[in-house]
Formats: structure tokens, sequence, C-alpha cells
């Protein structure tokens, strides 16, 4: 591959930084760039995916959903497994902050700067539907591939938020047991994934960058539970907006300790030797992990894990009672699982929950949305999670899992319902190999046809006629509705196969 055009004030910077390493560094631009895709656990394990997919996979080593394809290896991007949610597209070095994050299955996590959601839908699938995440973002645009990235990955536990991290402190102060800053920054670490970058760059970004992120730490801290723990991230080398950032923040913060990276190998360590004697605590960014070019498989990143000491407060982990948070309606008749089977009336009320209630009897074979607080917007219906606090004055994008909406009574079920649906939580199924000429077909928004016998049902006597979730192996892609052996197909336009 020909070499990106580095800026020659990067070349130099990076030469006085490294030494006698640089040689080998500067000889990473001219390999090849990395291709990884990681397996999307919400929906499948890896050793499904495995049996399922073409694609020749190598692990990567710090992240165990994590792998490498080659370019030319089929297009991951442009395959019905991807429609399906089964992976997400990320760069191998991209998957280190959300590992180093150590986040359980129960935990609150906030992904500050979220979109478009590759780490968002990393963090979700460790906490395997249980817990919640809130998902940020400041750019109003990017928050729209936030929300289709984490719609597409059928995760039901997410929050999404736009808004300045300012407006967020007060409501959650305290709250997170796990927080990701993968903070904005001169994306140094991208030169060789997108060459635009390289040629916009100037060396008065780190700086720039600095004072942003130094802003984002505090907030972040502010917001995470004694004990808990964040991650502070970049795809960037220079040391203003790395080392030194974690060092100045530490000075500021004696409550807060680096929690020393794994060495995962090729991970090599902070370089405090790059601070000089600014720093009381600079020595302890030598626990931070750089991720390198010319180390290890992966464009470059940096990632530092700060830990709140102190124990949480028994309190910290209460759930609200349930209507204590305004701004909400009051919390509606218990849905949950038995939801599905009793219906109300037709026309009996105007509740959208109760439409909800009609079509989840008609039309699922159980309630998917557990233990979550249904909570309504005009007519869009959402799952939100237990135990958020109050949002009131926060740009909320999506309380929680979108369901659908209602008009005239009716609910219209949504394409996120269908993504984080599993094939048996439906009442009917139509299921298509990804190899059948169909799969793309209906992926395309075509009326299908079809055979006897192809469209499944849960249980006999099970109308033929009603909404089916199309599925690809076995995977939901989206609804269709039923009728005299036609698909009409309600794939949304916005997702289609171009
Ligand atoms: C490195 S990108 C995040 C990538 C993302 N974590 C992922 O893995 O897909 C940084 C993001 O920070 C957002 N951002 C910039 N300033 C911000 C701020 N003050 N608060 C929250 N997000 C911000 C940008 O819009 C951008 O999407």
């Amino acid at each position: 591959m020909t070499e990106p055009m580095l800026p020659e004030a990067f070349k130099q910077k990076m030469e006085g930084l490294l030494e006698a390493e640089y040689s080998a560094f500067l000889a990473s631009y001219g390999e090849e760039r990395h291709y990884g895709l990681r397996v999307n656990t919400l929906k499948l394990s890896v050793e499904q995916f495995r049996g399922l997919t073409r694609l020749e996979l190598e692990p990567v080593p710090w992240a165990a959903t994590g792998f490498y394809y080659r370019e030319g290896d089929g297009r991951p991007g442009k395959h019905p497994h991807y429609h399906a949610g089964l992976y997400y597209i990320q760069e191998p070095s991209a998957m280190a902050p959300a590992e180093l994050l150590d986040v359980r299955p129960g935990e609150r996590v906030l992904d500050l700067c979220a979109a478009p959601g590759g780490k968002t839908t990393q963090l979700a699938a460790k906490l395997q539907g249980t817990g919640l995440i809130v998902a940020n973002d400041v750019h109003p645009d990017r928050v729209k591939a936030l929300v289709k990235n984490i719609e597409l990955s059928g995760v039901r536990n997410a929050v999404v938020l736009n808004e300045d991290p300012a407006k967020l402190e007060g409501a959650f102060a305290g709250y997170f047991d796990k927080i990701l800053i993968d903070a904005p920054c001169s994306g140094e670490g991208m030169f060789r994934k997108e060459e635009d970058m390289a040629k916009v760059w100037r060396p008065d970004w780190p700086e720039k960058y600095a004072e942003m992120q130094r802003t984002l730490l505090k907030q972040a801290a502010g917001m995470l539970k004694l004990g808990g723990l964040m991650v502070y991230s970049t795809c960037t080398f220079s040391p203003e907006e790395n080392e030194a950032m974690i060092a100045a923040f530490l000075d500021e913060h004696p409550a807060f300790a680096v929690e020393p990276a794994p060495a995962f190998g090729g991970w090599a360590p902070g370089r405090p030797d790059w601070l000089g004697t600014r720093y009381a605590r600079g020595a302890e960014t030598a626990g931070a992990a750089r991720l390198w070019p010319h180390r290890l498989a992966g464009e470059g990143h940096f990632a530092a894990a700060l830990r709140r000491r102190g124990e949480p407060a028994p309190m910290a982990a209460a759930e609200p009672a349930p209507g204590d948070r305004p701004g909400r309606p009051a919390k509606p008749a218990r849905r949950g699982a038995a939801g599905a089977g009793r219906a109300p009336a037709r026309g009996a009320a105007a509740d959208p929950r109760e439409a909800l209630a009609r079509f989840a009897a008609e039309q699922l074979a159980t309630a998917p949305y557990g233990a979550a607080e249904l909570e309504c917007r005009g007519e869009h219906v959402y799952a939100a999670p237990a135990g958020l606090p109050p949002l009131d004055g926060i740009r909320v994008i999506r309380p929680g899992w979108y369901l659908g909406s209602v008009t005239k009574q009716r609910f219209t079920p949504s394409h996120a319902l269908a993504m984080g649906l599993r094939a048996e939580e439906a009442l009917r199924t139509v299921t298509f190999t990804a190899d059948d000429p169909r799969a793309v077909r209906y992926l395309k928004g075509e009326t299908l046809e079809l055979a006897p016998g192809e469209l499944r049902t849960a249980t006999d006597g099970v109308p033929a006629k009603g909404y089916a979730l199309v599925c690809i192996d076995g995977y939901p892609v989206g609804w269709a509705k039923v009728q005299d052996g036609m698909l009409k197909n309600e794939y949304p336009p916005g997702w289609r196969w171009t």
C-alpha cells in the first residue's frame, strides 16, 4: 500500500518522542491497515457465528468477541448477517477501551461520547440485557447513527441522550458503576485508515482537544459511584491528550487512582517519561495502555482506567419506588410477560399501553420487556430500563427500547422491536437462509411470495394472517405482514439494501 502523506510537523514530533522506535512506527504506515469485526453476543455466541459465516476470522488478542478479517474476504458490511446485527465492524485497537472497563451484568454504565456506537454496542453486549447503558453524544447528527447501531444490535436496555455533559452531572451525580469517556481527539491514530484525517491535522490540535478532554474527564468523575471505574481513551498519540491529561486529572482528584492495564499481546505502557516533572502523580500514567501500530495489529489507541476509591454507599443501589420519577406518567399497570396474554377489550381506552398489550397478545409469543417500565411519549411507546433518575430538562432521544407507535388505538411495531426480539418471541416467523436470494430481496423492500409451510407459528391455531418476524439464518431482520401466502414488506426505507 502507498503511505499516507503524513504532516511534516507530526513526523518530527513523533521522531522526537519515539527516538529509536520511530523508524518502525513510520514503516507501519506502509503496511496494510487491519480490518476487524466484533461478534454481537446479544444475538449469538462466537461459536454460533463461526459456524454460520464464511469469513476467515483471526482472534483479536484483547477482545474475546473481536476478530480480524481480510479485506476482499467478502464484504461484511454488505451481507445479510450484517443486517441481522450479528456483528459490528470495528477497528481492532478501538475494541480495547471497552475491554478495559470490565463491565459486568447488572451494572449502570455511561458511554459519554458514544456516537456512532461501536463501544456502546460492545458494552451493551457485556451487560447481556441486564442493568442499563446510557449512551450520550453532543452532536445531533451523530446521535442518529448511534440510535441506528443500538437498534441494529438489538440492545434493549439503552437510553440515548443528546446533551452537553454539563447537563447530565446533576441528574446522574454518583450514579454509574462504569463510565467510558472515548474522547474527541486529534485522531493521529486514524491517518492510515482515513487519509483525509492526515490532510486536515494541525500541530495545535492536541492542545485544542486537550481543553475539551479536561472538561469531559472532570464531568464524568462526578457521575461515577464511589468504588466505580472509568476509562478514558483516545485514538491519538500526542502526550498532551493522553498521559498529560491523566496526570493533571490525578493531581486534581486525589480520590482517583490508575488501575494498571493488563499486559495483552502487544500493549505497551503509558509514557510518564514524556511528561517531565510538571505533575506530582505523573509516574502513575505508566499504568495506562498504549496500542501502537508498529507493535500490534491495529491502528493505535490510548486508554487509562481510573478507579474512584471508596466503598459504594449502600443506598446507591436502591431503585426509585414506582411513580417516584417526576416528568413521567404514573407507572402503568404492570405489563411484563403477563401483558401478552391479557388484551384489553378493543376500543376500551386510549392508553397506548393497552394497544401494545393487544399487539403482544395477537403477535408475540411472550412480551419481552421484562422489568422495564413502559413509557409513552406522544404516540410512541418505549421500554425504559428500571432505576433511572428523573431526566427533566435533558434531551432524551430514546428513553429506552423503542417498541412502536399507536394511532387510532392500533399498535404498529417498530423496527427496533423486531431487531431486539429473538425468533422464538414472535408468534409467526419466516426464515430465509443468507444464500436464498429472497433474503436480499426482503432487505431491498420487495413483497415476497411464500411457499406452503414456510410460515412457522409458535403453536397450532395461530391465524396465518398477521405480523411475521422475518429472519435470516434464524436471526430477526424485520417485520412483514402475512396474508394469503404473501409477505408484505415492512423493512424501513432508511435501512434498505442498496
Ligand atoms: C471518538 S468519537 C466516539 C466514538 C465512539 N465511542 C465509538 O466507539 O463509536 C468522539 C465523539 O465525541 C463526541 N463529542 C464531542 N464533544 C463532546 C462533548 N462535549 N460531549 C459529548 N460528546 C462529545 C463527538 O460527536 C464524537 O461522536
